[in-house]
C-alpha cells in the first residue's frame, strides 16, 4: 500500500542537536600534485547536509588561528593551536591496503574537545563526529550524559595516527578506550572498511549499527534483525565526506520523522550527492525542495523518533519505501540550475583549487 500522508508544511524540526567535532582543512594529492584544497571535517559536511534540510543545531568544534574558511557556526578558535590538517593521497589506497580508496595523513593537529568545551545544556541528540582523535572518552561520556541519544561515526573513535607521518591507522574498538560507552550509544555508524574492526555481531546488541558500502548503498543491524538499503546512483569524482553526508541525511531524515529504513535512504541520497563534487557539496535548490517535499509526504510517525528504549529498536520496511526510493531518486532529474541557485551552508574560500576543479551542479 502505498502511503498517502498530506503534505505538513516545512517547519523547522524542534529537537535540539549537538554536533560535535573539528573542522579541519583538507588538501587532496594526486599523481604529486595538489588537485583540490577544501573545508573539510565531518562536522562541516553533516552541517551542510544539515542546513540543506533545515535543521538547526548546536557545534562544537576547535580550530588554530590559521583557520581558512568562512563557516555559518563559528568554531572555537585556539590562538596557540593551528587548524587540523588531512592530506588525501588518491593513488597510495590501492597499493597499500586493499580495502581504502585512499590514504590520509594527518599533518597538523587542533587541541582536543574537552568535556568543559560542551555547552552547559542537554540536547535530544548529539552526534560525535570527530576526524583527528579531537574526541575524548570523558567528552563522549559527557555526550552521553548530556543528550537524549547520541550518533557516533566510528572514525572519531578508532583512528590512530602514525608518530612521524601521521598516517591515520584504525585500531580495533575494544581498544580504543571508548568500547565501554556502547551500550550509551544509539547509533554507530561505519564504513566497511571500518567495520572490520569491530565485531558487529557483539556491538549490535548494545546499539543500532550502521555500515555504509559506497555506491552498494548501506546496511543497519540491529539486536534481532538487519536489512540493507538500496543506493543511488552517482558519477564518483571525490568520495571525500560521502560517509559524513550519509550521516547528516540519516540523522536529518530521523529528526523530520521518518523511519529508520526510510531515513537511511535519505543519508543514501546525500551521500551519492556528495561523491559527484569535489570537497563539501553544493546542493541544488531546486533539488533539495523537492528532496524536502518527499521527506513530507512520506513522515509517517509524528512522535519522537528517539522515544522508546533501546529494546524498542526493531525495523521493518514500511509499505512504499521502494516507490520513496524512486521519488528520492527523480529528484536528481532537475535541470541544470546557475551557479548562484546552488545552496551550501559554509561558503568557499576564494582562489582556491577547488573552484578550479569544481564539476557543475549536475553532476549530482
Ligand atoms: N559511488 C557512489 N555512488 C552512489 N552512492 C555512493 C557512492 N559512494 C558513496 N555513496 C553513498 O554514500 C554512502 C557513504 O559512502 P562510503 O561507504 O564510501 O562512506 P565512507 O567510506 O565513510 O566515506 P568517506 O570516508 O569518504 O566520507 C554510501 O552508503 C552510499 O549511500
Ligand atoms: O574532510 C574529511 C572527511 O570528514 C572524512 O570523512 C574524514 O575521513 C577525513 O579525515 C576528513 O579530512
Amino acid at each position: 500500500m502505498v502511503t498517502t500522508a498530506i503534505p505538513q508544511p516545512q517547519t523547522t524540526p524542534i529537537q535540539s542537536a549537538l554536533i560535535v567535532g573539528n573542522y579541519c582543512h583538507d588538501v587532496l594529492l594526486q599523481g604529486g600534485a595538489v588537485v583540490a584544497e577544501t573545508l573539510g571535517g565531518a562536522a562541516s559536511f553533516i552541517s551542510n547536509v544539515f542546513s540543506a534540510l533545515s535543521v538547526s543545531f548546536h557545534l562544537t568544534s576547535k580550530v588554530g588561528f590559521d583557520f581558512k574558511y568562512p563557516v555559518n557556526h563559528d568554531p572555537i578558535v585556539i590562538p596557540t593551536s593551528k587548524t587540523t590538517v588531512f592530506h588525501a593521497y588518491f593513488d597510495q589506497g590501492h597499493t597499500e591496503n586493499a580495502h581504502q580508496d585512499r590514504v590520509l595523513k594527518r599533518v597538523e593537529v587542533c587541541d582536543p574537545i574537552n568535556p568543559s568545551d560542551l555547552p552547559d545544556k542537554r540536547f535530544d541528540f548529539g552526534m560525535a563526529v570527530g576526524v583527528g582523535g579531537e574526541i575524548l572518552p570523558e567528552t563522549l561520556e559527557k555526550m552521553v550524559e548530556i543528550c537524549d541519544v547520541v550518533f557516533v561515526d566510528i572514525q572519531a573513535l578508532i583512528r590512530a595516527f602514525d608518530k612521524n607521518e601521521g598516517t591515520v591507522k584504525l585500531v580495533g574498538l575494544k581498544e580504543s578506550g571508548f568500547y565501554h560507552l556502547l551500550p550509551r550509544v544509539k547509533f554507530l555508524k561505519a564504513s566497511s572498511e571500518e567495520a572490520l574492526f569491530m565485531d558487529v555481531e557483539e556491538v549490535r546488541q548494545w546499539c543500532c549499527v550502521v555500515v555504509t558500502h559506497g555506491k552498494d548503498g548501506c546496511e543497519v543491524f540491529w539486536k534481532d534483525g538487519e536489512m540493507k538499503i538500496e543506493p543511488f546512483g552517482a558519477n564518483q569524482v571525490d568520495p571525500t565526506g560521502a560517509g559524513d553526508s550519509f550521516l547528516g541525511g540519516f540523522v536529518g531524515g530521523l529528526v523530520h520523522g521518518l523511519v529508520v529504513p526510510d531515513a537511511a535512504l535519505v543519508g543514501n541520497l546525500f551521500g551519492s550527492l556528495t561523491v559527484g563534487q569535489i570537497g563539501l557539496p553544493k546542493f541544488d535548490l531546486r533539488l533539495l525542495q523537492r528532496v524536502k517535499d518527499e521527506v513530507q509526504r512520506r513522515k509517517l510517525h509524528n512522535t519522537c523518533w528517539f522515544e522508546g528504549g533501546k529494546d524498542s529498536m526493531s525495523f521493518t520496511k514500511p509499505d512504499g519505501h521502494d516507490e520513496f526510493h524512486a521519488s528520492l531518486a527523480s529528484t536528481k532529474l532537475v535541470p541544470t540550475c546557475s551557479i548562484q541557485e546552488c545552496q551550501r551552508d559554509v561558503p568557499r574560500s576564494a582562489g582556491s583549487v577547488e573552484q578550479v576543479m569544481r564539476p557543475p551542479c549536475n553532476g549530482q
